[in-house]
């Protein structure tokens, strides 16, 4: 087996800033009160992923999930700590990152393909596919402004999983998709995993995990709480007691 991601001792700390004003700020420095503080989105985070794994990444909301695939696909830097990585990371961290709103879908698709590493070439052989699977219609010639938030995923999905990637992300933007599109990307997704691409998804729903991933990452207020087998991990964080029935991301009926 060879390794893909070694993530040793990762940190990566914001600055909270309290007030927005400077008058605001003199008043507090004047009171002796904090202006401003730091805080770990991931705090001391180490875990290896070999070729082939499928990772499901959950926690609460603002527990570091997007923070810390922000470190592996190379957006952001750890402060403290490593991240490497093997081959070409493709994928959609946050819905529409990257476009360029006055540019058209068209024009933005040869943008996130250049963004991504793809060559004129690959982009070329790659359109039809790539505008079949995100299915806009006349507004691929539309600005990416008027797009909804789901059009943008569309966009930015059909792009990122055409690309010949050793390390496949997939954040929120899945969960803004409607239930068909969902579907059309389990099934690439199931495709790109028996292919033997590493898979890294985040995911609030139990059920999409269970079935997309064969190892979960549990992150609580930044720190690694658990890593291990998929059903420990939803153990851990509770999600199957109390279920609202609100489990379907990329589930349902196929
Ligand atoms: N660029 C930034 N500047 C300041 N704070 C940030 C920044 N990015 C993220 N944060 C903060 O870091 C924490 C972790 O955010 P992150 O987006 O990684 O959480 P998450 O687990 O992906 O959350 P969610 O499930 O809501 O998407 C949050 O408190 C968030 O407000």
């Amino acid at each position: 087996m060879t390794t893909y991601i070694e993530v040793e001792h990762a940190t990566k700390s914001f600055r909270m800033q309290y007030h927005k004003s400077l008058k605001q700020i003199a008043l507090a420095r004047a009171r002796g009160m904090k202006t401003h503080d730091r805080f770990a989105a991931v705090d001391d985070v180490s875990f290896t992923v070999e070729g082939g794994e499928s990772i499901g990444v959950m926690g609460l909301n603002g527990s570091g999930k997007s923070t810390l695939l922000k470190l592996i696909s190379g957006v952001m830097v750890p402060d403290s700590g490593t991240v490497l990585t093997r081959g070409r990371i493709a994928g959609l961290i946050a819905t529409g990152a990257g476009f360029q709103p006055q540019l058209s879908g068209r024009d933005n698709l040869w943008l996130n393909a250049a963004i991504l590493g793809m060559s004129e070439a690959e982009t070329r052989r790659k359109l039809d596919d790539i505008v079949e699977f995100a299915d806009l219609g006349k507004f691929l010639d539309t600005p990416v402004t008027y797009y909804s938030s789901g059009m943008r995923a569309r966009l930015g999905f059909a792009v990122a999983i055409h690309v010949d990637s050793d390390i496949f992300i997939a954040d929120e933007a899945l969960a803004v998709g409607d239930r068909p599109f969902k579907r059309k990307c389990k099934a690439k997704m199931r495709e790109l995993r028996e292919s033997g691409t590493t898979i890294f998804f985040v995911s609030h729903a139990a059920g999409a995990v269970r079935e997309m991933c064969d190892r979960v990452l549990v992150l609580e207020k930044g720190r690694l709480t658990y890593d291990g087998d998929v059903e420990g991990g939803i153990k851990h964080l509770h999600y199957d007691e109390g279920d609202d029935g609100d489990d379907d991301e990329l589930e349902g009926g196929d």
